[in-house]
């Protein structure tokens, strides 16, 4: 890549970019291992990109690498090649591309008037295109959109240019890179990791570290050797239409078991799921102040919810953190110290899994971290025959 192709420019308020910089002359994006990404980002955005501390360092690596990317069900997948727990770190990767999901064109919006619907819908995802996405596509080094030309296209019969279709199959949110303003979200399109097919109960998630502009992928649970590694596209306590119409712009009729029919069980229990995380705070002071409930009262209701969890395959879920963190709250205040320190460690290792940073495990599973909060042995324990 060449100084010219390198160098930043403007358009209204957006800025086209290679992240991280780097302007030797003649490097190509291949002598770098990390490779580059070429973003299309609003000024105020890549301004918070710039100051962020720590950008720009080098990303972190897996030790070894624990899958292959080949045939599945749904075109080509990404399966363990050996067996991976909760935590595992899969895969680092920089994107290729990362893009506003939204545009706004206002005074291309003028020369719309008068056209009819499916006129103005080809015209716009044309100028898309052609204005806004090919500029930045142009920037790549020959590699890079051969890896991106040859990723998946579900849009190709829909006025989608091939640019726009394979972000529209492939993008995944950038999810601490967002605009202030409504519809300020971006989408990034990676080479290995977009080949991960979706699944309505996730096996691994993605993150997204600014200073490194890198994803990492986790397990979020247990995974076999030889399985399919799968990510969520969507919000997983959602039902299952709502799901189904959000997967549509992935070009996805999703056949995961929770999206079989009859759906209703499964809707049921995502959504009382959903609803039981609004009551973990009432149930845990009730819990505290009433001495006549029985010492693990709220203990047995989150592992009851998640069995429901493992029962869903959900422990991607925000509603597993959740539930953990209440079992340790209820161990801390019960000054019980093997088991504050083993669901401490099972919450350390989801936020492990969805942050990529060990010191929140280190903490989680310190004894001495645990018994140092101000709630440790804060509910007494009474003789309920007694009391
Ligand atoms: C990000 S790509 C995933 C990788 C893709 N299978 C490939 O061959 O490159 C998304 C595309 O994979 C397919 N796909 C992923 N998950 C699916 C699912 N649960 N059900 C049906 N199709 C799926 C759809 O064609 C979708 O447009």
């Amino acid at each position: 890549m060449n100084e010219d192709t390198q160098a930043d420019f403007t358009f209204n308020d957006l800025v086209y970019t290679t992240l991280p910089p780097d302007f030797t002359p003649d490097v190509k994006l291949s002598d770098d291992p990390n490779g580059w990404t070429q973003c299309l980002l609003r000024r105020p955005v890549l301004n918070d990109i710039l100051s962020t501390p720590g950008f720009p360092s080098a990303p972190q690596f897996p030790i070894e690498l624990c899958f292959r990317i080949g045939p599945s069900k749904n075109g080509l997948g990404m399966f363990a090649t050996r067996d991976l727990s909760m935590g595992d770190h899969i895969l680092t990767e920089r994107p290729l591309m990362v893009t506003p999901t939204c545009i706004s064109m206002p005074n291309f919006a003028r020369r719309l008037a008068g056209k009819t619907d499916s006129q103005r819908s080809a015209e716009i995802l044309n100028e898309w295109e052609k204005r806004f996405l090919r500029p930045c596509f142009m920037r790549m080094d020959p590699e890079a959109q051969a890896a991106f030309l040859d990723l998946a296209n579900s849009h190709t019969q829909d006025g989608s240019g091939p640019i726009l279709g394979i972000i529209r199959t492939n993008g995944f949110e950038v999810a601490n890179v967002v605009d202030p303003e409504p519809n300020g979200e971006y989408a990034a399109v990676c080479k290995i990791m977009c080949r991960i097919n979706h699944s309505c109960s996730p096996s691994a998630d993605r993150l997204f570290d600014i200073p490194s502009f890198s994803f990492q992928l986790r397990a979020t649970r247990s995974i076999k050797e030889g399985e399919e590694i799968f990510v969520s596209y969507c919000d997983v306590l959602e039902p299952a239409a709502d799901r189904q119409e959000y997967l549509e712009s992935y070009g996805i009729v999703c056949i995961c078991n929770p999206c079989l029919p009859d759906t209703t069980a499964s809707d049921q229990r995502r959504l009382a799921l959903r609803e039981s995380i609004n009551a973990i705070d009432d149930d845990f002071e009730e819990w505290l102040s009433d001495p006549l409930l029985a010492d693990d009262y709220t203990i047995k209701i989150s592992q009851r919810w998640i069995a429901v969890i493992k029962q869903e395959a959900l422990e991607a879920s925000d509603a597993y953190r959740h539930h953990l963190h209440a079992i340790v709250r209820a161990y801390v205040a019960l000054g019980d110290a093997e088991n504050a320190v083993r669901y401490g460690r099972l919450l350390g290792l989801w936020a492990l899994g969805q942050s990529g940073k060990e010191d929140m495990l280190r903490k989680m599973q310190s004894l001495e971290y645990l018994q140092g909060r101000e709630d440790w042995g804060m509910r007494v324990c009474v003789d309920h025959m007694d009391a």
